[in-house]
């Protein structure tokens, strides 16, 4: 074992996520670990965000993000944010240059202590986000749950923001959906070879949204931050909304998310630590600072 590594618990508005001190380090927080993590209520999580050594020049650090389930993940906006305010705590600087699996991404601390992420260009291409099957428009694919001749959930706009998105989109309130159930099955769908983030939307104004996520190997969250970001994507895509779209998220925090005209998705919230500890990468056993908030 490499020894203990530090972690701040964390959350962006409600997504549930552990940042992970691994710079200077050359292993890595396994699958045994975040399962084991997330096992214990007071480590719970989302996302694990592994701060390691950059890997590539002109980048500050490489990024590697852990679902609750142990699997990877190639964006989280949330933990982004996250990751943003503790660094920005500990060295002072404001903006920085991250690498992801979806790339490199840069992101910024503001005055009033919100963060904004560059999570980079929407992609609509069937085999980008990925799909099964060929569909040569991904605004809305063919994609039902419930009765075959009255559907809970149909029609899905799919988009890539690094990971795959499927939004579907309703007229009611999200709450009257039970995406606990469909949740799993359409995450799991085989039209999603990669699996897929499951969002209900509901615009309620051309500049604002309600969504709900049951995300990837994570389940029901409190926010999605690329969820947001696909949802506005797919929402202007289709004329539902501008550019530029406040979205309510169920932990009842607020995101906003533009689509810039060089195409590149801007999402802005901001982010809370909860308490510190350390941590072992390889089995997941932890211990709180002694000095850590509550
Ligand atoms: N909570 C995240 C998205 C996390 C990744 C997702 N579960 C996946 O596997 O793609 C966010 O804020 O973007």
């Amino acid at each position: 074992m490499a020894g203990t590594a530090p972690f701040a618990k964390m959350n962006g508005i409600g997504n549930e996520i552990i940042v992970a001190d691994m710079r200077g380090r050359a292993d890595h927080v396994t699958a045994a670990a975040a399962i084991a993590l997330n096992a214990d209520v007071a480590t719970k999580f989302d996302q694990i965000m592994a701060i390691h050594d950059a890997r590539t020049t002109g980048t500050a650090y490489y990024i590697d993000i852990l679902n609750s389930d142990g699997t990877s993940a190639q964006a989280c906006g949330n933990g982004t944010r996250c990751v943003v305010q503790a660094l920005a705590a500990e060295t002072g600087q404001k903006s920085f240059t991250f690498e992801t699996r979806a790339g490199i991404l840069n992101a910024q601390e503001h005055a009033d202590g919100t963060i904004s992420v560059d999570m980079g260009k929407p992609r609509f291409g069937w085999q980008e986000i990925p799909l099964a099957e060929e569909f040569r428009d991904t605004r809305m694919i063919e994609l039902q749950i419930g009765p075959i001749d009255a559907p809970v959930l149909h029609s899905p706009s799919v988009v890539s923001m690094g990971n795959p998105h499927a939004i579907f989109w309703v007229d009611r309130d999200v709450w009257s959906y039970e995406l606990d159930r469909f949740g799993p099955l359409l995450e799991n769908h085989p039209i999603f070879p990669e699996r897929a983030n499951i969002t209900i939307a509901h615009v309620t104004s051309p500049q604002t949204m309600v969504i709900r996520t049951w995300e990837r190997g994570a389940g029901l969250t409190k926010a999605c931050g690329s969820a947001a970001c696909a949802a506005v994507v797919a929402a202007a895509r289709t004329k539902r909304t501008g550019r530029i779209v406040s979205l309510l998220t169920p932990g009842g925090g607020e995101l906003h998310v533009e689509w810039r005209e060089d195409d590149h998705v801007i999402l802005t919230g901001g982010a809370e630590w909860e308490f510190s500890g350390s941590f072992d990468p390889s089995t997941g056993a932890w211990a709180r600072d002694t000095e850590s908030a509550a």
